[in-house]
């Protein structure tokens, strides 16, 4: 591989040494204006500033879909995918197309990993844990047919599946369709003589999934689970399990608790044991990160595993670069190197990031390609704010918005660093537990956030870059093709938890920005990616040749 030449080119009219402050609105898109749009409801006199004070340094970009590295432009965005392309400038295949790919070539049965596992398919069981739903944020359903299916042709006689339950990338109340079908599948395998089962299931934000180590109960609730066999709800079979879990009052698919199968006489039908194998079929690595690290370091002390079973284990994907973990895996990661963070810290940008807990690594690790850690410690630092725990976010609206502003005011003050990069988690948060009002709130608290940033822009003499990395609060409700709100049954509309498909905006300024740059207008359907090259021109640089054009062009003035 050629040596990697780090030195940026000057930019031809742009100067250097301009405090930049990058802020990302998390969830943060562009819909027409309803009582359903969060964002308009709400007041964000800022960010309404940003998009109707200069038309010539506001505009939409996708970040969705093909512009992001997603299989199809049906693919909503999300945070990974997002951070990717606004940090590493360039559109990578991510987890999702790269499964596929795999999966449609059959190459994910000759690689290391699946033979890896493969060795314990003789004695052992495999177990397969993750996030059962199609929307293809964090796995997707399909992908877990095909592994159970391909799995048991090769030689899989035991397969236990530990589900997650989603409401969050897909409607509340989907998981029992997708429970349905995966038994299909499981029922149709055990008629050809596999003992295939689901064994263990509880709500993705309550059991397993947590990130960035907010709240470790979570990851041991689905440990309890998934490898000890122990939950305190028993039923003999999942479609039962989650319907009646769901019956409870304010019960929904993220927060179901713990569950286990357990036979006639109450034992736990798959609880994980040595000579097993095991894979964790999510693609995307924030979430699976812990469960990874309690899988597979032996001096894990995060919480108190009572059982270490020996088994062999593996990801769908690599989740962390750096880490190396899990070591091995199904497919290979997406190779994201020479990310813009790299290149300007190596140019001598003194940079600054920081989020709360919930976020903080997509503003790190998603921004620097699935990388933990700093590229050179002298001239950066991450500040973690952390991040409330054990509560669903409409509780807490306003998150610590302000207290991110203050650090990051602080940062810009003090003279010390060059970039400041942030992601303000709000609209997205809140908007994912599908509680309107409070959403409304939480993007009016992120509006404020983004103030007190820009006001600290204002008084260094500083530039702002704000944008978003997909869409959320600007659109809280399922509709049909035509646009129109859908109800439910009973005749309630349909509370949209999820994600969008909706572009997001870009707004520059501060009164360091040059007076002639401006957006141009000859790139017609620019995406996030578009973003490194005109943060590395307004530090003063060219970007390298291979990233996605910048958005800016200069003009005398
Ligand atoms: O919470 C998450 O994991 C996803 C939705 O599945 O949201 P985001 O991509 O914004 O982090
Ligand atoms: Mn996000
Ligand atoms: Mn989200």
């Amino acid at each position: 591989m050629a040596t990697t030449n780090w030195t940026l080119p000057d930019h031809p009219t742009l100067p250097k040494g301009k405090t930049v402050a990058v802020v990302v609105l998390d969830g943060w898109g562009e819909a027409s204006p309803d009582q359903y749009n969060c964002i308009h409801v709400a007041q964000t006199p800022v960010m309404d500033s940003l998009k109707n004070g200069a038309p010539e340094k506001w505009r939409l970009v996708k970040a969705h879909g093909t512009a992001v590295g997603l299989p199809s432009d049906d693919d909503m965005g999300n945070s990974e995918v997002g951070h990717n392309a606004l940090g590493a400038g360039r559109i990578f295949a991510q987890g999702a197309k790269l499964v596929d790919a795999a999966l449609a070539s059959g190459k994910i049965w000759e690689d290391e990993g699946f033979n890896y596992i493969k060795e314990s398919f003789d004695k052992g069981t495999l177990h397969l844990i993750g996030l059962l739903s199609d929307g293809g944020v964090h796995s997707r359903l399909d992908q877990v047919q095909l592994i159970v299916k391909g799995a048991s042709e090769r030689g899989a006689k035991r397969i236990r599946l530990h589900i997650l339950t989603d409401g969050r990338d897909v409607l509340d109340g989907s998981s029992v369709g997708f429970v349905e079908t995966i038994e299909k599948d499981l029922a149709q395998l055990r008629e050809q003589g596999v003992d295939a089962r689901i064994a263990s299931g509880g709500g993705r934000m309550y059991v397993t999934m947590d990130r960035y180590e907010n709240d470790w109960s979570v990851v041991k609730r689905g440990w309890d689970a998934q490898v000890l066999g122990e939950a305190p709800h028993k039923f003999q079979n999942a479609l039962e399990a989650v319907k009646t879990l769901r019956a409870e009052p304010k019960a929904n698919d993220q927060y179901l608790p713990p569950f286990v199968i357990v036979d006639e006489s109450g034992k736990s039908v798959g609880p994980i044991v040595d000579g097993d194998a095991v894979v964790t079929f999510n693609f995307r690595a924030d979430r699976m990160v812990m469960l990874a690290k309690a899988l597979e370091f032996p001096d894990f002390d995060k919480f108190d595993r009572v059982r270490v079973p020996k088994i062999k284990y593996a990801g769908m994907l690599q989740y962390d670069g750096e880490l190396k973990l899990p070591s091995k895996y199904l497919v290979s990661p997406p190779l994201i190197e020479r990310t813009s963070g790299e290149y300007l810290v190596k140019n001598g940008v003194r940079t600054f990031a920081c989020s709360e807990t919930v976020k903080f690594g997509h503003v790190t690790f998603f921004w620097n390609g699935n990388r933990s850690g700093y590229f050179d410690e002298t001239r950066e630092e991450y500040v973690e704010i952390p991040s409330d725990s054990g509560i669903t976010f409409n509780e807490q609206p306003k998150m610590k918005a302000l207290e991110i502003a203050e650090r990051t005011r602080d940062a810009i003050l003090s003279g010390k660093f060059d970039q400041v990069r942030i992601n303000l988690p709000n609209g997205d948060m809140v908007g994912h537990t599908g509680d309107i009002e409070a959403t409304v709130v939480a993007c009016k608290a992120a509006d404020e956030a983004v103030k007190m940033v820009l006001d600290a822009v204002e008084q260094v003499g500083g530039i702002y870059l704000v944008t978003a990395d997909h869409g959320n609060a600007e659109d809280m409700v399922k509709r049909n093709k035509a646009g129109q709100p859908m109800l439910d049954k009973s005749g309630s509309i349909q509370i949209l938890t999820s994600h969008t498909l909706q572009p997001v905006p870009v707004a520059i300024g501060g009164p360091g920005l040059h007076p002639g740059v401006r957006f141009r207008s000859d790139i017609q359907t620019p995406g996030l990616a578009n973003v490194a090259a005109t943060v590395m021109n307004l530090h003063g640089f060219q970007a390298p040749a291979d990233y996605e054009t910048t958005l800016i062009e200069v003009i005398d003035k």
